[in-house]
């Protein structure tokens, strides 16, 4: 099959008085080049259940014009128009779909994090894909618009967009990585894993709470850490892709199979595979990596002998794998060969306020090198509180792009009001139960806060009658001072 597909344009599709323009860019489409193509798919960034007015118009038009024409319309459900990491996780999603078939892609119409999504796809994802823009007739001198072809080689590394796949040699304890208390003893343990060679590991900890940086910890504080150190991110991939990627492919093992290639366990063979996500992948592919745990040999897509490769496993999931193996959908041979040894991170809310503090100076820091910021950011006292009180779901990635967008819109001392939205208007509390002593600990943390520790002056603001009766509660719900 030949598809088409393109986002329209609301502006350049439709006149002020929102009808169909016939000579917009999607009727022009279909007036000059469509002819040879099976089906057009017409997206729009609307949920199917709240419907898209415009898009039905403009589906009508052509199918009143072109009436054996097939035209059908996708519902992409994207909230946020440039946002492109939403677009291009649904984007790639939706073309995986017609893998095999040749997809032609109309590049023009769209915001520019839409066009961005089409190029990385057509990069990495290792379809049949082509690009295409046109020039409308008036800029050529000619009646008849122009077809260009956008020639982009794609990329040698394919799949990079999805499968996060990163061959680093990163310092192990450089000035950009905060080893904090609560997450010192668990590197250490990592340390003596590292040292027990080829010894398998489950990290477990939610998003952004660091289980890469510290699997590639375990890879270069090992004998390894002269081979690669491999990330793979196994979500969002179905099987016959993630299956090539990992373990390769030879000639002919499928249409587009020029040639052999190597898959990401031999690129990582003597060194390390990062497995992410690993609770997300398919039956058949905990089956694939049930056989490379037990026998340490890789079957490449299309082979008939198996091959054998020397690779540490460092797996990481933020799901609760037993749940899932108790439920059927997880494999509980797969579970215990994994997770041989376990690291846990925790999330940064159960981490303290005192090592919280640190991680916002920490990143004030770092973030005013990488930016070349001439002067580090300051932070009134009620921004710290407010960073303090906020849950932060999104762990510690989370704090660190709150403190890079401060970065960039703030020049003089961060006030409340530069704050986001959601920090802004956001307790950390989130009890559903009142508890007087809750309340009065929280009470507490918020005055040691703004007062960056200052016992005296916070005993003072609160009211507590003697410094003596402020330190037995400070004891009494195990407050940590910053
Ligand atoms: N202790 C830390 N010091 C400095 N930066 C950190 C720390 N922990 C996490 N980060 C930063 O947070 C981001 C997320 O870290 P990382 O990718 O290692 O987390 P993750 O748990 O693997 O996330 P995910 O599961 O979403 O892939 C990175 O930018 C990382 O540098």
């Amino acid at each position: 099959m030949k598809i088409l597909i393109s986002w329209y344009a609301k502006n350049n599709d439709f006149d002020k008085d929102k009808e169909v323009k016939l000579d917009g860019p999607t009727m022009a489409f279909h007036d000059y080049f469509f002819e040879n193509y099976d089906e057009h798919i017409l997206l729009t960034t609307r949920d199917a259940n709240d419907g898209d007015p415009f898009l039905d118009k403009l589906v009508r038009v052509i199918a009143k014009k072109y009436k054996e024409r097939k035209v059908n319309k996708r519902y992409m459900n994207i909230a946020d128009v440039i946002d492109f990491q939403e677009i291009k996780t649904k984007v790639e999603t939706f073309l995986l779909e017609y893998a095999n078939d040749e997809i032609d892609i109309f590049f023009s119409p769209g915001t520019s994090s839409m066009q961005l999504s089409w190029f990385v796809c057509h990069q990495s994802l290792g379809l049949k894909t082509r690009l295409f823009q046109t020039r409308e007739g008036k800029f050529s001198g000619k009646k008849a618009p122009d077809l260009l072809e956008l020639t982009i080689d794609q990329s040698s590394v394919p799949m990079s967009a999805i499968i996060s796949e990163q061959i680093q040699q990163k310092d192990t304890f450089s000035t950009d990585y905060l080893v904090s208390e609560s997450i010192k003893p668990i590197y250490e343990k990592a340390r003596l894993i590292a040292q027990t060679d080829k010894v398998t590991c489950l990290i477990r900890g939610e998003s952004g709470t660091g289980k890469e940086h510290l699997a590639q910890y375990i890879h270069k504080v090992s004998n390894r850490c002269t081979k690669a150190f491999v990330s793979v991110n196994c979500s969002a991939l179905g099987d016959s892709i993630l299956e090539s990627r990992l373990f390769g492919y030879v000639k002919g093992a499928f249409t587009d199979a020029k040639e052999d290639k190597k898959g990401l366990f031999d690129e990582a063979n003597g060194g390390t595979i990062f497995l992410d996500e690993i609770g997300d992948i398919s039956a058949f592919m905990q089956q694939s990596l049930l056989r490379v745990l037990q026998s340490s040999e890789i079957l490449p897509l299309g082979a008939t002998k198996v091959r054998k490769v020397d690779v540490r496993i460092v797996a990481a999931t933020h799901k609760d794998l037993e749940a899932m193996c108790e439920a059927g959908t997880f494999r509980w041979d797969l579970y215990y060969r994994l997770s041989v040894v376990e690291l846990s991170l925790p999330m940064l809310q159960e981490r303290g306020i005192t090592e919280k503090r640190n991680f916002i100076d920490f990143f004030l820091e770092k973030i005013q090198k990488e930016m070349k910021k001439p002067k580090r950011l300051k932070l009134s006292n009620e921004v710290y509180q407010k960073l303090i009180d906020y849950p932060f779901k999104g762990n510690v990635r989370e704090l660190e792009n709150v403190m890079t967008n401060l970065y960039v819109f703030c020049d003089k001392e961060v006030q409340l009001q530069d704050l986001p939205r959601k920090i802004l208007h956001k307790s950390g509390n989130n009890r559903s139960s009142f508890s007087l002593k809750e309340t009065e600990k929280d009470l507490i943390i918020k005055a040691l806060t703004f007062y960056k520790g200052n016992q005296a002056k916070a005993c003072e603001a609160i009211g507590y009658r003697s410094i003596n009766t402020f330190k037995s509660k400070i004891k009494e719900y195990e407050i940590e001072i910053g």
